[in-house]
């Protein structure tokens, strides 16, 4: 009988998990990226005109369901060092990169793979965002930015999904949801 209950209960625990769910998403990236107009894309499905952001915005983005809480702060060199203040319980991180802007893929990749070596961000799923694809001349191929962000060493210890994107046209932006729904919807059944 007490064996019965407790079955019961799991099972109900289980699809209470299933029906909602709130996941910690912090999105990141040099300044000018692009990561506050793809937050209010995603949020309102309107491009804003975004200033550079001196702190950070925090919206929720529902999607199917799944409440996205996202922490979107500012990227310019000298806000970076605040990111480690968002890290905690972030079960991913959406990394946003210029594909316009070939000259700045050094720095993108070496803010990247010093921000994933910190602890608390350890098995966090990794969406990147090549965002600005709509500009002429900008960076397509998916072979250009794994290169250039070096996301073969990344790839070894997170789930990581690289995914063209513009905030303008909205190119790209479900197509990521979408994969962040499906990870992190596996990864929190199985834990
Ligand atoms: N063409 C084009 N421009 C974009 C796109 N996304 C953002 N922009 C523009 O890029 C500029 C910077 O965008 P923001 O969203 O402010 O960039 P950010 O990453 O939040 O920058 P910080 O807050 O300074 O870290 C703005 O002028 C945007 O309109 C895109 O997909 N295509
Ligand atoms: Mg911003």
């Amino acid at each position: 009988m007490g064996l019965t209950i407790s079955r019961v209960f799991r099972s109900l625990f289980f699809f209470a998990r299933l029906i909602k769910k709130e996941m910690r998403i912090l999105i990141v990236g040099l300044d000018g990226a692009g990561k506050t107009t793809i937050l209010y894309r995603m949020k309102l499905s309107q491009v804003v005109d975004a200033i550079p952001t001196i702190g950070f915005n925090v919206e929720t983005v529902e999607y199917k369901n799944i409440s996205f809480t996202v922490w979107d702060v500012g990227g310019s060199a000298g806000r970076r060092q605040f990111w480690r203040h968002y890290y905690a319980n972030t079960q991913a991180v959406i990394y946003v990169v210029d594909s316009g802007d070939r000259l700045r893929q050094a720095e993108a990749c070496h803010e990247l793979h010093s921000m994933l070596q910190e602890e608390e961000l350890r098995g966090a799923a990794l969406l990147v965002f090549a965002n600005k694809q709509d500009l002429p001349g900008s960076m397509k191929e998916p072979e250009e930015f794994e290169e250039a962000l070096d996301l073969a060493a990344l790839r070894e210890k997170r789930p990581l999904h690289l995914q063209r994107a513009s905030a303008v046209t909205g190119e790209g932006l479900l197509e990521g949801l979408e994969w962040l729904f499906i990870t992190l919807t596996n990864k929190s059944i199985k834990s």
